[in-house]
């Protein structure tokens, strides 16, 4: 399989990637036409900030399966295309949290003493110390706007200076910010009261221009704003007027909304103005970090499917995966069963986790399930990543619901689905660690492997019938390897369920359907 890196990441995080096998293409500083035909062959990619993988790129890739993003942000992802082609799209969150959080501080300071102008003007050989008169950090109001990861961490190292720190962050619950010693507050109140702003926040729709002309109205004269988030958040051409007329006293952005930013941008002609080029996540110790978790990743999901930091399917760690795969399994089989059974348009399905599964993590369960069930109709367009969006794209309810307990097994899987015309339920267990079971189909009780190729037959309850079926597949060649029988007493009908070594084919089904008592015959592939 075949790795494309489109940006640079350290030799450690390539080593790793070819040590497990994976041929590698380091190739970077590719236009969009030079990328559509590098992606075309790849099995994964490795980006940083630098490459944008839009709709186009994506829809180029013939037999990508993950895109890996060493660093954190994914706003340079078209998500909705990857979703749409089944792609993984993981991230490496954590690893350059600490030198983004850094670098904001590196900016506070530079902002408040002025570092940069005074050392270009002592470089041009003036010595201008009255013109640089800074401020002290010590007791002044920080406002965080976005209080994850590099937020948080950025308030930690804040607190440190005796700073007081106010966070706005509709995620996160005022218990949660206090223990971090942090005031949680509207985002008006933080405009009026901060006097430094920095942001901690995605690129995304509702965060797209957060800093406009109106929230500068709202904040202190003299305020002083960060960005090391992403280019976007703030409206530069606002930012320029607002530090114009004097609201700004300084601004500082390592991230710019065209990167790089063209060289007559307004804002790099203004004498308070610093700026780096992206440069948050460039440390020695963060690169190594992500280069070596995202060449990890990588190498888990494509040589062991381990999924971990996926942000369009769940992740599972190798332990969890150990646990949930015979799970995964057997889930995947029964929505393939029903999608079989069903006899029209699925519009429901309800899935219920008794006993030990009910204590998993069901999501990667639910998820399989789902796959299982639209694989039949969709095939190659249904995988782990766009079973859920597949399934909502069809109109079709998904329920989940858990019991502690499961009569008579020590876990089970039920599966309600309701189709146009009817409903079926089928239930599986695990047997010992790893063997799954179909132990109930409507009201047919058994114990039946769910694998290969079998026949789900109804037929009267008379003597002769099995005898008749047996000596049906015979004739055509085809050897039963296991069969289960119940009975509906009431009714007087048996169902059977066999496992055929060869899948039958139409002429056998037919002459099933023929003999005398044979009321259906299904055939299944599990
Ligand atoms: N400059 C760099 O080189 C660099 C390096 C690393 C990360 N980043 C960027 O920094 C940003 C933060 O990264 P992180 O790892 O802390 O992410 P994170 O997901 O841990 O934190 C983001 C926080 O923003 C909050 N949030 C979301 N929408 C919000 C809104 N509308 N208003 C207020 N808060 C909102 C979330 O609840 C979350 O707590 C990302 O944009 C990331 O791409 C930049
Ligand atoms: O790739 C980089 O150096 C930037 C990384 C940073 O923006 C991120 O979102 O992790």
């Amino acid at each position: 399989m075949k790795v494309l890196v489109t940006d640079p990441i350290l030799p450690d995080g390539i080593e790793i990637l070819k040590k497990a096998g994976l041929e590698v293409e380091e190739r970077t500083g590719l236009s969009p036409e030079e990328l559509k035909e590098a992606i075309r062959e790849a099995d994964g990619i490795i980006i940083r900030s630098g490459t944008k993988l839009t709709a186009e790129v994506i829809e180029a890739a013939e037999r990508l399966k993950v895109i890996a993003r060493a660093g954190t942000g994914l706003d340079n992802v078209d998500l909705e295309a990857a979703n749409r082609k089944g792609i993984v799209v993981m991230n490496c969150p954590g690893g350059n949290t600490n030198s983004a959080a850094e670098h904001t501080l590196a900016m506070m300071f530079a902002l408040a003493r002025n570092i940069p102008q005074a050392m270009t003007s002592l470089k041009a050989g003036r010595w201008e110390r009255k013109k640089f008169m800074g401020r002290e950090l010590m007791g002044k109001t920080l406002g965080i706007i976005g209080l994850g990861r590099i937020g948080s961490v950025v308030a930690d190292r804040a607190l440190g200076l005796k700073m007081h720190v106010v966070a706005y962050d509709p995620f996160v619950t005022p218990e949660q910010a206090s223990k971090m010693g942090v005031e949680l507050v509207s985002l008006d109140e933080l405009y009026a009261r901060a006097d430094i702003i920095t942001l901690h926040v995605p690129l995304m729709k509702e965060t797209y221009h957060l800093i406009n002309a109106e929230s500068f109205a709202k904040m202190k004269e003299g305020v002083l704003l960060i960005n090391c988030a992403r280019g976007g958040i703030v409206d530069e051409m606002a930012l320029y007027e607002a530090m114009k007329n004097g609201k700004v006293a300084g601004a500082a952005l390592d991230v710019f909304e065209k990167e790089p930013p063209d060289p007559d941008h307004p804002l790099l002609k203004m004498e308070n103005f610093v700026c780096t080029p992206h440069l948050g996540a460039s440390t020695l110790e963060a690169q190594k970090n992500v280069a070596l978790a995202v060449a990890t990743q990588v190498v888990d999901f494509l040589v062991h499917g381990v999924v971990r930091n996926a942000v369009n399917m769940p992740s599972v760690s190798a332990e969890a995966l150990k646990i949930l795969k015979p799970y995964i399994v057997l889930a995947e089989k029964l929505g393939a069963l029903q999608a079989q059974l069903a006899e029209g348009p699925v519009e429901e399905i309800a899935i219920e986790y008794q006993g030990e599964v009910s204590q998993l993590d069901t999501e990667p369960l639910t998820v399989a399930l789902i796959k299982g069930l639209l694989s039949r109709a969709l095939r190659e367009d249904v995988n782990y990543v766009n079973a859920p969006l597949r399934a909502r794209e069809r109109g079709i309810k998904i329920t989940e619901s858990k019991t502690e307990t499961a009569e008579d097994f020590l876990n089970l899987i039920a599966v309600r689905i309701k189709f146009k015309g009817g409903d079926n339920y089928v239930a599986g267990t695990i047997f010992g660690k790893t063997e799954p079971r179909i132990v109930q189909i409507n009201r047919f009780r058994l114990d039946a492997l769910p694998e290969g190729h079998m026949l789900y037959i109804h037929n009267e309850d008379r003597p002769g019938v099995i005898g008749l079926i047996g000596v049906t597949l015979g004739e055509a060649g085809l050897n039963i390897s296991r069969m289960y029988v119940g009975q509906e007493p009431e009714k007087r009908r048996n169902v059977i369920l066999l496992s055929v070594d060869t899948p039958p084919d139409e002429s056998v089904v037919s002459a099933l359907r023929n003999l005398p008592h044979v009321l259906s015959v299904k055939p299944l592939e599990l």
